[in-house]
Parts: structure tokens; sequence; C-alpha cells
């Protein structure tokens, strides 16, 4: 995770940096047609001898809510980084809401989102400060009001005008929410969304992005360590193990597949090499 926020961090010096903003509130890019919100085909990433992914395929319904999982190592960032065309693939395709990527990605990157609790925002700034900057990167309308409503949403209006530096773990998770959701995003990627939030926050997390799941037929695709929290949320689950994708289902399909009552368990059994019914 380290590596994605360097990779984050980079991406958005060198947009700060050109002075070009990344066009975007352009139309659309031709997704008119029913194209999937995400097209993986046989994608590979190769570092030197590490297949960090290898050769994996997927594709992924508008207004679904889908779970990565897999150990340390399985190849879940770097599939997220291709999909956010900050990572080269070695082979294969990444489409995404109808673009190419990387080609088109700043047809669509500002439709899209990401958070996770490892990319941190500037320190010294205040929560405003900082979803102001990010809010004029992907040029909201009405600025002002869409963070009002966001300090609202999801609670932060006590600590509005604090610098980052000096919030809280689940304060600032909570902070990288509000800049995910600040243009209102098509296609949303997180990365553990509720780690280090306490089991009532987190609860009350899940229940926000299910409703804007809803509520703006937003795509969601989460890395997750947190089997409840994929059960609980995902219509679907792609399990990848040593960069290959090792089961795709429903979570209900998967574990009565393992004959397993919880995805923990199938989990354990996918890390440890245990097979799943029916498989010889
Ligand atoms: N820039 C890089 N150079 C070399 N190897 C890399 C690089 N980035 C990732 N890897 C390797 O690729 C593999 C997949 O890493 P990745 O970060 O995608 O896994 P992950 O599923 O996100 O793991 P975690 O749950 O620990 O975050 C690992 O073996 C990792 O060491």
């Amino acid at each position: 995770m380290r590596l994605l926020s360097q990779w984050l961090n980079d991406d958005h010096m060198q947009q700060r940096g050109t002075g070009q903003a990344q066009a975007p509130n352009q139309p659309p890019v031709a997704d008119q047609d029913g194209s999937a919100a995400i097209e993986v085909v046989d994608l590979v990433k190769l570092y030197k001898t590490t297949h960090a992914v290898d050769d994996i395929s997927f594709r992924i319904a508008r207004g679904s809510i889908t779970g990565l999982l897999g150990g340390n190592g399985a190849g879940k960032t770097t599939t997220i980084a291709m999909i956010m065309g900050l990572v080269l693939p070695t082979s294969g395709r990444v489409s995404v809401l109808g673009a190419k990527i990387p080609e088109q990605r700043y047809d669509v990157l500002g439709r899209m989102n990401f958070e996770s609790p490892y990319v941190d925002m500037p320190m010294r700034l205040t929560v405003r400060q900082n979803l102001t900057i990010f809010g004029r990167l992907y040029a909201v309308k009405q600025l002002r009001e869409r963070i009002d409503q966001l300090a609202t949403d999801l609670d932060l209006k006590e600590f509005l005008d604090r610098s980052n530096g000096k919030l809280s773990a689940g304060q600032k998770t909570r902070v990288a929410l509000a800049k995910a959701l600040i243009n209102e995003p098509d296609l949303l990627l997180l990365d553990e969304p509720t780690a280090s939030l306490d089991p009532d926050t987190a609860d009350w997390v899940r229940q926000h992005l299910e409703t804007y799941r809803k509520t703006h037929n937003a795509t969601i695709l989460l890395a997750s360590h947190n089997m409840l929290e994929v059960e609980r949320l995902c219509d679907r689950v792609i399990i990848m193990k040593r960069g290959k994708i090792q089961d795709d289902d429903s979570p209900e399909r998967i574990m009565a597949r393992y004959n397993r009552d919880t995805l923990e368990e199938v989990f354990l059994d996918v890390a440890r090499g245990r097979l799943r019914e029916g498989t010889s």
C-alpha cells in the first residue's frame, strides 16, 4: 500500500505541477452502450521475475459492489493501480466506463475516485483546505456547498477547520472518504475503507457506501481484509492468490462451494491451499 500512496502522490503532483487539471467534467466517453464499469482482459504485470498479476480477466457491472480479496502480496493493489492507469500492464487490456486505460484515462478520471487510509493528505492543511484542493482538481461546481454537505453527511463539522495532522486515525478515514466522494464519482475504488475505524463508525461508513451506491447507481470495487465487511457489502467477490484469480462469484455461492458458513473460513481455505468442494 505504501507503493500505491507513492504512485498517487506522484500523480497528483504531476497534475498540479503541469498546471493542468485533469479535464474532469468532460463529456462522458461512449459508455451509453451498456459497457461494463470495469473490464479487465488477460491482464499481466511482471516485475522482473515476480508475477504480481498473472493473466486475470473480469468484467464489473455498473451499480455493483465487488470485493477484491487475497492475502498479502496477492496482487490486489497492483490490479487497482492498473485500473487507475497508475501502473502500466506488461500485457492485457483495461477499460473503465468505456475508456481505454491508460490511453483515455483523462476522459474518465473525473468520474472516478479512490480512497485508502494509507494515502495521507497534506498534514498542515485543514480538512476544509484539503477538500477544497481536491474539489478544485475535480472542478466541482458549488464546491463550498458540496463540502458543507459532505461535512454533514460524514460528521466532519467538528474538525473541518483542524489541520489533517491533528486528526485521529478514524477521523482521517472519514475525511479520506469525503475526498473520495467530492466529485460524486460513478466509480469508487476503495482500499480497506473501514481500516482503523471502531465497529460503530465502520458500520456507519458501510451504510453510507451502500446508500451512495443506491442513490448514484455507483460502482464500487473494494480491496478488504475484513471478511464480514465483504459479506455484508458485496454482491460479488473476486479472490486472488499469487496474482491469479482463485474464485469469482457471489459471497453466498462461494461459501456454498467451499461448504463454509463464513468468507473468513473460505479465505483460510484458499490461503492454506485447501480445495473447494467438487475440485480434485
Ligand atoms: N513496484 C514493485 N516492484 C517489484 N515488485 C512489486 C512492486 N509492486 C508490487 N510488487 C510485488 O507484486 C506482488 C503483488 O503486490 P500487491 O501490492 O499488488 O499485493 P496486495 O494483494 O495488494 O498485497 P497487500 O494485501 O499486502 O497490500 C507482491 O509480491 C509484491 O512484492
